[in-house]
C-alpha cells in the first residue's frame, strides 16, 4: 500500500529529521525501562530540545499526543521509526581504512539497520587487511573497484573518511557509483550535483560551539553575581544591555 507523505518522511526537515532519530533513540530506552507513556515535557527533557520544538518535529509524523495523558511510547516509537526508515537496512561503504575509517568501522549502525558492506583506501599496507565489522571481517579493497564493489554490495550511504586531498576525487568516485547519500568527515567542502545529498561531520565545529556556550554562560556568571562590595544587584533591563 503507498505510505502518505507523513509515513514516507518525504516532507520533514533535515533538522527535524536529526532530532527525530534521537527521540527514537529515547523512547528505545524509555521502553527498555518499562516506560508505557511519556510526556512531551519528559521526552523533550531526555532528548534535550525544548517541548515547543518537540511537538512541532512530531507533528511532521502525523504523531499527536493525548492531553493530560501524554504519548504511548510503543505507539510513538513506531510511528517515528516508520517515517524515518528505521525498518529498511541500508548497505554503507566507507573510504579511508584510517584512525577515524577504522573507529567509524567499530561502531557504525550498531542495532540501527546500518550495516558497512565495503570498505577502501589507496594505501598498499592497507589493502588486503581486514578489519572486525559488526560480527563479520571486512577487507579493505583498493579504491580502483570501488564502483564494482558498491553496485555488487548495493551500497546506498558512503563514509568519506580519507585525508582531505582526495576527498572530492573519492565523493566523485561514489558519484560515479550511484551512490547519492554521502556522509563527509573530511574539512573539505564536497561539490557534487543537486541529487546528490551531502553531511558534513565537525567534530571541532560542534566544540566551538560548546566553547562558545561556556564562555557565555561564564560571562553571565561574571554580570548577574553580587559583587563582594554589595553593590546593588542590577536590573534584568541592566543585565541584558550589559551582556
Ligand atoms: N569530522 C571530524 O570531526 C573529524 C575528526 C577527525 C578526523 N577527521 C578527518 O577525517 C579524515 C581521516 O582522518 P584520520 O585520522 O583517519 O587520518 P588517517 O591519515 O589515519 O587516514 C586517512 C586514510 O585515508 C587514506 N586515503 C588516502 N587517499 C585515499 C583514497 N584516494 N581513497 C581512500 N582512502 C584514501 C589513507 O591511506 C589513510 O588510510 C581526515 O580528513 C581528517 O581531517 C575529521
Amino acid at each position: 500500500m503507498p505510505r502518505s507523505p507523513e509515513e514516507n518522511g518525504s516532507s520533514i526537515p533535515d533538522a527535524s529529521v536529526a532530532r527525530l532519530a534521537t527521540y527514537l533513540h529515547v523512547l528505545r530506552l524509555f521502553s527498555e525501562h518499562g516506560v508505557l507513556i511519556t510526556s512531551s515535557g519528559q521526552l523533550a527533557t531526555a532528548a534535550g530540545v525544548n517541548s515547543a520544538i518537540l511537538r512541532k518535529d512530531l507533528s511532521h509524523v502525523g504523531a499527536n499526543g493525548v492531553r493530560g495523558v501524554g504519548y504511548d511510547v510503543r505507539r510513538l516509537t513506531a510511528r517515528i521509526a516508520l517515517a524515518l526508515h528505521t525498518e529498511d537496512t541500508h548497505n554503507v561503504a566507507l573510504a579511508g581504512a584510517g584512525f577515524l575509517g577504522r573507529a567509524l568501522l567499530a561502531h557504525t549502525g550498531l542495532g540501527r539497520g546500518f550495516t558497512v558492506v565495503a570498505m577502501f583506501d589507496t594505501d598498499p599496507d592497507l589493502i588486503g587487511t581486514t578489519f572486525p565489522a559488526a560480527g563479520v571481517e571486512l577487507t579493505v579493497e583498493p579504491m580502483t573497484d570501488l564502483a564494482e564493489h558498491c553496485a555488487a554490495k548495493g551500497v546506498d550511504i558512503a563514509v568519506v573518511a580519507t585525508s582531505d586531498a582526495i576527498a572530492q576525487q573519492t565523493c566523485d568516485a561514489f558519484v560515479r557509483a550511484g551512490v547519492r547519500q554521502i556522509l563527509n568527515f573530511t574539512t573539505v567542502s564536497l561539490h557534487t550535483t543537486s541529487d546528490v545529498h551531502i553531511r558534513p561531520v565537525d567534530l571541532a565545529l560542534e566544540l566551538q560551539v560548546l566553547a562558545f556556550n561556556a564562555s557565555r554562560n561564564a560571562g553571565e556568571e561574571l554580570t548577574t553575581k553580587p559583587a563582594a562590595d554589595s553593590a546593588p544587584q542590577m536590573s534584568t533591563a541592566q543585565r541584558s544591555v550589559a551582556v
